[in-house]
């Protein structure tokens, strides 16, 4: 008989209606019962355990650097671990989660739109649909991935997309990988995870997120050194682009040493170095184009890369940050035909 572990760490798919709004309230031996009663999964034992009780808006880096340590250690008992998480910060967990995960063991993150005692609850199938594809053969090597509506998505590059529709996830460009419905596992395609391993720490340096908008002023780059960031990533316009005083200011800041990673507002799509005046000369300063990873997940690859690396070594969290980009495909590997342009942003 297979061994899984669900971890319940609260979200909305654990939250009933209160007078003072949803709050969670359903632990994991609960949430697996209302699974069980959509689909049967006779030769798989799970093993519910409660790690936490919080809508994920109120989770920080420690709750998910301490959620990864209990995956870990769940990963060595078992085939394979579910998780039920809020969505609001999921895309975000998840991935620092696979940055951790280097066992074939799949992880399997869910969670859902509608709380546990709406009157069509989303959450019960959801996590059934994550429960059999844990159990699969099929998902074993596949890393660290989402199940939602029916689908499974890979976790690097996955956004939440809607912000109360059943599908509420996608990766765009990348997914999906599988399909788990009534016809039971289809793959559609491999996930090639891509654990960056870093000494075990129990917080991350800072790293702020800088969004573009019209006529955006170099206030909030400038700002975030004194608020003690040791990294940078800006969320730019289009393509990977900055206001002109944006652009001076990420200047500065590469050269004081602290890096810059340029990502896009869009929300589809890799960001490249192609605007004289905008992405052109971050590029050519040294800011790394961090391809399609949206502005959250390039936060947590960047504040990772810099826990593992020693302060002011520009050069090398540059490097490890272009090297796992190209790894998962997020940013393209160097080859024959690429132009100056395309070299400029390596
Ligand atoms: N659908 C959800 O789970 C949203 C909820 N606010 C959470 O992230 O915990």
């Amino acid at each position: 008989m297979s061994h899984l572990v669900l971890l319940g760490t609260g979200g909305t798919i654990a939250t009933r209606a209160t007078g003072g709004g949803r709050a969670v309230g359903v632990g994991a031996a609960e949430l697996l019962r209302a699974a069980d009663a959509v689909w049967p999964r006779p030769g798989v034992r799970v093993e519910p355990r409660d790690v936490a009780g919080r809508p994920s808006f109120a989770a920080g880096l420690t709750d998910v650097l301490d959620l990864a340590a209990r995956i870990a250690s769940a990963v060595a008992e078992a085939e394979g671990v579910v998780v039920t998480h809020g969505t609001d910060t999921l895309e975000e967990s998840a991935f620092l989660v696979s940055l951790t995960h280097s066992s074939p063991a799949p992880v399997v993150f869910t969670g859902a739109q509608r709380p546990f005692d709406d009157p069509a609850p989303d959450g019960p199938r959801n996590l059934a649909a994550a429960l059999r594809w844990a159990a699969s053969p099929r998902s074993r090597g596949s890393g660290v991935t989402l199940v939602f509506a029916d689908r499974v998505l890979p976790v690097v590059g996955v956004r939440k997309t809607h912000t109360l529709a059943l599908r509420a996830f996608a990766a765009p460009g990348r997914g999906p990988v599988a399909q788990v419905d009534e016809a039971g596992v289809r793959v559609l395609a491999t996930v090639r995870p891509a654990p960056l391993p870093m000494p075990a720490v129990r917080d991350l340096p800072r790293v702020e997120v800088v969004g573009q908008y019209l006529g955006a002023d170099a206030a909030a780059l400038t700002d975030a050194r004194s608020r003690g960031a040791r990294g940078v990533v800006v969320a730019g316009f289009g393509s990977g682009n900055t206001t002109p005083e944006a652009t001076r200011a990420c200047l500065r800041l590469l050269s004081d040493g602290v890096p810059v990673l340029i990502t896009s507002r869009v929300g589809e799509g890799p960001v490249a170095p192609l605007y004289a005046g905008g992405g052109a000369d971050l590029a050519a300063a040294g800011a790394v184009f961090a391809g399609d990873l949206s502005p959250w997940q390039a936060r947590l690859l960047l504040a990772w890369v810099l826990a593992g690396t020693a302060p002011g070594d520009l050069g090398a969290v540059r490097d490890r940050c272009l090297a796992w980009l190209r790894e998962t495909g997020a940013v393209p590997c160097p080859d024959p035909l690429s132009t100056p342009t395309e070299d400029a942003a390596r």
